[in-house]
């Protein structure tokens, strides 16, 4: 069942969130989330730049990448397989949840994956390396829900 889109974000998007680095695809070079077989359920999404990841710190990697779909779905973040047995490389939050109406927040909807490295060596992941995986789920309302808000911002947004 098809329920979403992805799409790159804008250019302008794309470089404000890599201002300061360097060495990073240009955003039409990208390729958008894959799955690698019929049978998977994840979308394998790629680093658009090398990124080395020293001992016990975190690194946030912007993707260019925005996931449009449809209301009652979400897109939910995990790190590659390989790379967690390899490394136990983990998002830094866990679980990374791509709200369906993140796609049209004032960034976009650009998704940002920040991950860490909890081991004593540094990690890097190759530019153009498939790093993480996204992974669309339908969800529930609870009863009397009667939230009307819509969505600006991105993380933490809806405590302000
Ligand atoms: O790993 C992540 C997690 C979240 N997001 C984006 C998509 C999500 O829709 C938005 C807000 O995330 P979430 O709702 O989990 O964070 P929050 O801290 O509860 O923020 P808010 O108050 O905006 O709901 O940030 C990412 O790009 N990457």
């Amino acid at each position: 069942m098809s329920i979403a889109r992805f799409t790159h974000v804008s250019q302008a998007q794309y470089a404000e969130a890599m201002a300061g680095r360097e060495g990073f695809l240009p955003i039409a070079e990208i390729p958008m989330p894959k799955r690698a077989t019929t049978g998977s359920a994840g979308y394998d999404f790629v680093s658009p730049l090398e990124v080395t990841i020293p001992a016990g710190e975190t690194a946030l990697i912007p993707t260019g990448i925005r996931a449009e779909m449809e209301q009652g779905w979400v897109l939910l973040l995990f790190p590659r397989s390989s790379f967690g047995f390899k490394y136990s490389l983990r998002l830094a939050n866990t679980v990374g949840v791509i709200d369906s109406d993140y796609a049209f927040a004032k960034n976009e909807g650009h998704i940002m994956v920040k991950l860490r490295n909890p081991l004593s060596e540094p990690v890097t992941i190759g530019k153009g390396e498939r790093f993480c995986q996204g992974v669309f789920l339908p969800y529930g309302t609870a009863e009397e829900d009667e939230v009307t808000a819509g969505r600006v911002g991105g993380f933490g947004s809806t405590d302000r």
